[in-house]
């Protein structure tokens, strides 16, 4: 259904053997597509401007690939999640009136930052794609800290394991864990840290380290945390948060060679990309008692396999990649995808927008 706010602020179907002023009007409007079901205040935004027609996957499931490619043909603005990989081949489907590509999320390694930028051929003349892209940073960081916070307890203190027992043990007395006061808590990307860091604070957790390309002693100092090298990060941390993007620098970054420095108390924590992590290594150092414990809300590929070896694993704490998932924090981000898309086909700054 492609869709606009007609005269009468009503959506409507357009029936094409009946082309009416209002149904010419609407054709000449851009074309979006919305790979999926989109919270209310985004499609609100779409709705009310008046400035698009679209369609929308109206699932709370990814768009198969086979129909997003039948979808985006003629498209001048995509609206998508972290699920869609705008690439080669989808750019190609798109054709040349695309324009934008506004994705709900702040990762943005589901691109194809190349594609999008690349030079293409029509007609032996050369022509930049020139497609700008809208992103949604900030909007969700709270909630995402929030979820890295719950997930570091519940691995730490064995919630999900507890439960099983609950119905056969009263005090479980042997059931010990390490608890955050005596602990180092690491991360290599310092926002992260200081955002998870100062929820943790009142937990009175002994000490912050952080590694990354380099210090950044203003933000570290807001919750006193010391710069380290990524070896000494792995040996001193009893929890280790990764919370920094996936790119080529830090693809399969969580492999044997960090697990088998780490302590054999240590929590590992990942809230960032199932793709910075060797799972075969976190499956070893788990199941060996390398480390305590770990904590997933990223896998690859997602969903996980049920058959997968890390679902065997007591230790190992998996979710289905709900960091973001509150309903102010998903609407929040849905609204600027949505400013970041209209303001793109204005060819006006968007909100929030990826230099490429
Ligand atoms: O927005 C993103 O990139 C997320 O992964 C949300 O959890």
């Amino acid at each position: 259904m492609w869709c606009s706010r007609t005269a009468l602020g009503r959506l409507r179907r357009i029936a094409p053997c009946t082309v009416t002023g209002f149904h010419r009007a609407m054709s000449t409007l851009p074309k979006v597509y919305v790979t999926r079901k989109v919270p209310p205040d985004g499609l609100d935004i779409l709705r009310k401007s008046g400035q698009v027609q679209f369609e929308m996957w109206d699932s709370d499931e990814p768009v198969p690939r086979v129909e997003l490619l039948k979808k985006v043909k003629g498209c001048d603005g995509i609206l998508c999640v972290l699920t869609e990989k705008i690439d080669a081949q989808l750019l190609e489907a798109a054709g040349p009136n695309l324009k934008v590509v506004s994705t709900m999320s702040v990762g943005f390694d589901h691109l194809s930052l190349d594609e999008l930028k690349k030079s293409v051929t029509i007609l032996a003349c050369v022509f930049s794609r020139g497609i700008r892209v809208g992103y949604t940073p900030d909007v969700l960081t709270d909630c995402v800290a929030e979820l890295t916070v719950a997930l570091l307890l519940a691995t730490s203190r064995r919630l999900i394991e507890a439960t099983h027992e609950a119905g056969e043990h009263g005090e479980l007395y042997g059931y010990v864990v390490m608890n955050l006061q005596t602990a180092q808590l690491a991360s290599w990307d310092l926002g992260g840290l200081v955002r998870n860091g100062m929820r943790l604070k009142p937990f009175k957790v002994k000490k912050f380290i952080y590694t990354d390309v380099a210090p950044r002693p203003e933000l570290a100092n807001m919750i006193e945390a010391e710069y380290v090298s990524f070896d000494e990060l792995a040996k001193q941390s009893d929890f280790l948060a990764v919370c920094c993007a996936l790119t080529p620098e830090t693809h399969g970054i969580c492999n044997w060679n960090l697990f088998s420095k780490m302590k054999k108390n240590a929590i590992f924590i990942n809230t960032s990309r199932g793709g910075v992590v060797n799972q075969e290594d976190l499956y070893e150092a788990l199941s060996t008692g390398l480390i305590a414990g770990a904590g997933l809300d990223v896998t690859t590929p997602e969903p996980l396999p049920t058959h997968h070896p890390l679902f065997t694993l007591k230790n190992c704490v998996i979710l289905p990649h709900i960091a973001s998932a509150s309903y102010t924090t998903r609407n929040a981000m849905s609204a600027l995808a949505a400013n970041n898309l209209l303001a793109g086909l204005r060819g006006e700054p968007m909100p929030k927008e990826l230099k490429l």
